[in-house]
């Protein structure tokens, strides 16, 4: 029986865990949970699923979920409540899908207790990549992918021998905007945005997914997850999703991992490794698709993916303020604060501006983090 903790359950990745979980009561049982400030879907969840210990962002409402499960469930709330949970002696198994640089510490301290990762949060490897896989190793806690091209990556790995692999080929859905002009994006609403053609997802990455900075931040995750030069992973757009990536070995054979765009299946890959289970999801039906299509990405078109292999190359502090401007700058537009291009522009002026720190720890990852934070919500400011 795997005891599994939940950071961000009431998001899209935390409601398909317990989907998962669900379907396979025999196995996997759940005995913490920590979320933001959904106070309704927290209560409904720790109603169906009995954790001894919750976690929301604030006091208000840690107290209102208090009010509705009574004594027997312990509910923390803010930043202790969330490294409590991550911890939380009962688990054997840690699915880390908060959204944003907020999944790095308490990721870290669960992989410093021992605890098995499904890896959901990307920001943990794009902001401290050679941290968390240094301690991963030292604590020999295996860091199981869950976001899809990364699933499909390791399967496409399971059996093979990695130094015999040559290149890594992520796709890339090409996101609400695949078919817009540069000109077109001028005038991208939010509404227009947060409308993926293959997936169901949360809003940020969805933005993410348009701009292409999830791809980019994918190249980044693979990276550290498979120990690979960025020269040797490529993205290509594939506008189905049903390709979910790619690996090429040196005799010329290509490993591809096929399958209905649903986060049920690499989640549940995660949770079980390395069994596979029976599923409740859709079948994927070639015939009926059809024909499948790639075409080659364009950096100009898609200057995110081409800063993220630049901060990714980089390294050092880099990619941490890649993605605190980025965070910064989706959450502007999310709010109307800003237009869908100046999410790039954001980011841009951003890493520009910063004096890149090499080799860093922890702390010296948080002080860029919240120093591209300021930056990055005053950049667009025109000075007087
Ligand atoms: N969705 C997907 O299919 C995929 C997602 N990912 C990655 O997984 C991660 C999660 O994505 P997704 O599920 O879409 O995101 P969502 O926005 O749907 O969910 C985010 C979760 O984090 C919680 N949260 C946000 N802020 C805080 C906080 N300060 N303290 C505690 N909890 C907080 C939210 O709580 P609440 O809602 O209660 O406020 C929610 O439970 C991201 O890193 C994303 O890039 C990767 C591949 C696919
Ligand atoms: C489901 C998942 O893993 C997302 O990261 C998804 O891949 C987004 O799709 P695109 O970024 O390719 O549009
Ligand atoms: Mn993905």
């Amino acid at each position: 029986m795997e005891k599994v903790a939940i950071l961000g359950s009431t998001g899209s990745i935390g409601k398909n865990t317990l989907a998962v979980i669900e379907e396979h009561p025999d196995q996997f049982n759940v005995v913490a949970l920590a979320a933001g400030k959904n106070v309704k879907e927290m209560i409904r969840q720790v109603k169906a699923f009995k954790p001894k210990l919750v976690s929301m962002a604030t006091r208000k409402a840690a107290d209102a979920v208090k009010q509705e499960v009574g004594e027997t469930v312990e509910v923390l709330w803010g930043d202790e409540g969330l490294n409590a949970v991550a911890v939380c002696s009962d688990s054997t198994y840690l699915v880390s899908s908060l959204v944003g640089s907020k999944g790095l510490a308490p990721t870290l301290a669960a992989i410093r207790a021992g605890k098995k990762i499904g890896l959901a949060n990307k920001e943990t490897l794009v902001t401290a990549g050679h941290i968390v896989t240094a301690e991963a190793r030292k604590h020999q806690v295996p860091l199981l992918p869950i976001d899809s091209e990364h699933s499909a990556l390791f399967q496409c790995f399971n059996g093979e021998r990695s130094a015999e692999a040559e290149r890594l080929i992520i796709t890339a859905s090409g996101g609400a905007f695949r078919d817009w002009s540069r000109e077109e994006l001028i005038h991208a609403t939010v509404e227009q945005a947060l409308k993926h053609p293959n997936w169901s997802m949360g809003n940020k990455i969805t933005i993410d997914s348009a701009t292409m900075m999830n791809k980019g931040f994918e190249v980044i995750e693979a990276h550290w997850l498979f120990d690979f030069p960025y020269g040797k992973i490529d993205v290509i757009l594939h506008p189905q999703s049903v390709i979910h990536s790619m690996v090429e070995f040196s005799d010329g054979a290509v490993m591809a991992q096929l399958g209905t765009p649903d986060m049920k299946i690499p989640i549940q890959y995660a949770l079980a490794y390395p069994r596979r289970m029976p599923l409740r999801t859709k079948r994927l039906d070639l015939v009926s698709l059809s024909r499948l299509d790639f075409r080659a990405l364009d950096f100009r078109r898609y200057p995110c993916l081409r800063m993220a292999y630049e901060a990714g190359k980089a390294g050092g502090t880099m990619p941490a303020v890649l993605n605190a401007a980025n965070e910064v700058a989706v959450e502007m537009f999310l709010n109307r604060d800003c237009n869908f291009l100046d999410i790039e522009e954001i980011v841009e002026r951003t890493l520009d501006a910063h004096q890149n720190v090499g080799n860093p720890s922890l702390e010296e990852i948080e002080e860029a983090d919240r120093w591209a934070r300021q930056f990055a919500k005053n950049c667009l400011v025109p000075v007087a």
